[in-house]
């Protein structure tokens, strides 16, 4: 975004109020010609941008497509994460996420408007249509021994969960370990890679997928009959944006818990926010089919399953069908 369309975009972003091509260019220390130039473009972009005589111009609705100014506008003010890059395509944010570790020392956001290779465990296609769904990777740096991230996840899935039943009134459930359900649909997948050695963990890389606005149809063949999205459970489009702070909002309040509390101060909340207890559950084990029902899930965070045959069974992580 050149120069000027950066910076009049954050101005009116920023002042809900009707701004003046005077006040703009002034503010900007650039001509009124210059302003009417950059709306002119920002339109044709897609920006709804209203202007009524005498009073000036004022920002109605932005393409839904992030625009890297007004997402780091929003996350500003976050204490652990505020700081995005954003695209418009990638193959996955966890690739372009990893690609930066080195480059950025503070923890940040990778945000995408779609995803031509997103992947979830064992390399499976995560679906990232343009402009409709949240497709995010979030790297972290905490100072922590490997084993403690037995209960990442656990954490953020609460973190997803959250947002969704206390914001949009939309009741779902965390499926171990790494999805979550409306009903029997899914509406969100993450995973969480680290790049750690002997010294300990050097970075969390944790990718989220979130189906926002996608209709039924829009979903690819082999998500039609599992998949949904949270505009199609609670009838009224979501605003990217607004889902995008509360989301990171929760998750820097669940990362605070993760280091200092231990799993076992959220292990309630998080098994009634689960859907796999008393269930059965087929489950592999190397190449063991195994049949089985969730009893319970450790203060490490292994999941503990009983199988047909009577046996224990501890998972840290499995790829169960319900
Ligand atoms: C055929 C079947 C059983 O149904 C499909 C697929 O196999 C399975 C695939 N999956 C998902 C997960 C959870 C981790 C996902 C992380 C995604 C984020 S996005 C930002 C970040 N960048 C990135 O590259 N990855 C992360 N593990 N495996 O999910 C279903 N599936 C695929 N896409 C979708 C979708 N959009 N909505 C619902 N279900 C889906």
């Amino acid at each position: 975004m050149s120069k000027y369309k950066r910076e009049i975009v954050s101005y009116l972003y920023q002042n809900d109020e009707y701004l003046s091509g005077q006040q703009i260019a002034e503010t900007l220390n650039c001509s009124r010609v210059t302003v009417k130039k950059v709306i002119d473009q920002l339109r044709k972009e897609g920006f709804q941008i209203e202007s009524i005589s005498n009073k000036g111009y004022k920002i109605a609705s932005i393409p839904s497509i992030w625009q890297e100014d007004i997402v780091n506008i929003e996350l500003k003010d976050n204490a652990l994460l505020n700081q995005a890059i954003v695209q418009t395509q990638v193959d996955s944010t966890q690739i372009l996420a990893k690609s930066y570790i080195n480059e950025i020392n503070n923890h940040f956001v990778v945000l995408s408007d779609e995803q031509t290779k997103g992947r979830g465990r064992f390399n499976r296609e995560w679906s990232s249509l343009k402009s409709k769904g949240l497709w995010m990777s979030i790297v972290l740096k905490p100072d922590i021994a490997i084993q403690k991230m037995s209960t990442f996840n656990l954490f953020i899935s609460l973190a997803i969960q959250e947002v969704i039943e206390q914001h949009y009134n939309i009741q779902c459930k965390i499926k171990w370990p790494n999805d979550i359900y409306i009903g029997n649909k899914k509406v969100c997948g993450f995973l969480t890679e680290m790049i750690a050695d002997t010294d300990g963990v050097h970075a969390i890389i944790c990718g989220i997928g979130i189906n926002l606005n996608q209709t039924q149809l829009e979903f690819d063949k082999v998500n039609q009959s599992h998949a949904t999205s949270l505009n199609l459970e609670n009838g009224k489009p979501i605003d990217p944006y607004q889902f995008l702070t509360l989301l990171i909002k929760a998750i820097e309040q669940r990362y605070d818990q993760f280091l200092n509390l231990p799993f076992s101060e959220i292990k309630a909340l998080y098994k009634e926010k689960s859907m796999i207890w008393n269930k059965t559950l087929t489950y592999t084990e190397g190449k063991k089919q195994i049949v089985g029902r969730a009893i319970d899930i450790q203060d490490n965070g292994f999941l503990t399953v009983i199988s047909e045959d009577g046996n224990l069974h501890q998972f840290m992580s499995a790829d169960i069908e319900i």
